[in-house]
């Protein structure tokens, strides 16, 4: 397509759609807007992130993957809804417009694109990434995973045939080590929100454990405060605290190598819904699910701004 106006954000799109309509997207907002390629893929397709920022070298930066378990087909229509959501309230929202003049905001949208072509192609549930191995007919390893902070531990499996396999050993995954080369070299991140779905919750570290972090009682009332604004628009009921007290011990996840790393203000959603439809969320909720994900973003954001 030759342009964004004809790009329906009310639907699922694959892999193809999402990439052409990221290239229009950038070139019709290329005052705020560029695209940089992370790294491929196992099966050598481009990781591609969104780069939103109005000046200054190195900006402090705030983080946002969506489509690291292939499936879960609503975070990435969320991404793509925020990314457009950014450039038309920039100049409008006076919160979003001070949070840009002063800090750079990155999106990964898809951020396991093997698996996502797979959900499209032959198994609409796959969750993980389709790399292989000597030794097993097993594919894939579980992103959420793959990571280095307490890889290996509870909640999370040896065994490559297991949904949560963590893979031979830490950011062995292309699509893993190329955000960990990203974000360590840029150096400057203060904020990273990893978006899953389903179960209406907003989580941070510790996953690999059940102690609390350091700044916990912040992180807490940040996303008391996050879950009100985004009920307040749809009247959406969320959950939040802690992943290993408020889900389950998780360990080599995402938040979790960021918090080790120094990013103090990790998060991990998930969207919409309890389990009526699950992955398999009709279309007509993408837009009421991205408008009040938005509103808990925006307030991560904000105070990621001003402490
Ligand atoms: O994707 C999930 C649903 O598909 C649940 C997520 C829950 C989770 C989310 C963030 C960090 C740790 C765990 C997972 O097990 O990795
Ligand atoms: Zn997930």
């Amino acid at each position: 397509e030759r342009s964004t106006s004809s790009f329906s954000y009310s639907a699922y799109h694959n892999l193809e759609e999402i990439y052409s309509w990221t290239d229009n997207f950038v070139m019709e907002h290329s005052d705020i807007v560029s695209k940089i390629q992370i790294g491929n893929s196992f099966e050598n397709r481009p990781i591609l992130v969104l780069k939103f920022s109005t000046g200054g070298p190195r900006h402090p930066a705030i983080w946002i993957d969506t489509g690291i378990h292939a499936r879960e087909w609503i975070t990435h229509a969320t991404g793509i809804w925020t990314a457009n959501k950014i450039v038309s309230d920039y100049g409008k929202d006076p919160i979003l417009t001070d949070i840009l003049k002063a800090m750079d905001i990155f999106i990964e949208l898809v951020t396991n694109p093997d698996g996502f072509a797979f959900t499209h192609s032959m198994n609409r549930l796959w969750r993980k990434n389709k790399s292989i191995r000597p030794g097993t007919f097993c594919i894939g390893v579980d992103l959420n995973r793959n990571w280095k902070s307490g890889f290996g531990g509870n909640g999370s499996n040896s065994k490559p045939c297991s949904e949560t396999y963590h893979g031979p050993f830490p950011q062995s995954e292309p699509e893993v080590a190329a955000i960990v080369k990203f974000i360590t070299a840029h150096g400057n991140f203060k904020a990273l929100i990893s978006i899953h779905s389903y179960s209406q919750m907003l989580m941070y570290p510790y996953g690999r454990s059940l102690e609390p972090v350091s700044n916990q009682r912040e992180l807490y009332s940040l996303a008391k405060d996050a879950v009100k604004a985004l009920f307040e628009v749809h009247r959406t009921e969320y959950i939040f605290g802690s992943i290993s007290t408020t889900l389950y011990v998780a360990s080599g996840i995402t938040v979790d190598w960021a918090y080790d790393s120094g990013i103090k203000y990790a998060f991990s959603f998930e969207l919409r819904d309890t389990g009526h439809y699950g992955f398999l969320l009709p279309a007509t909720q993408i837009i009421p699910t991205a408008q009040e994900t938005w509103m808990a973003i925006r307030t991560v954001m904000e105070h990621t701004l001003t402490h």
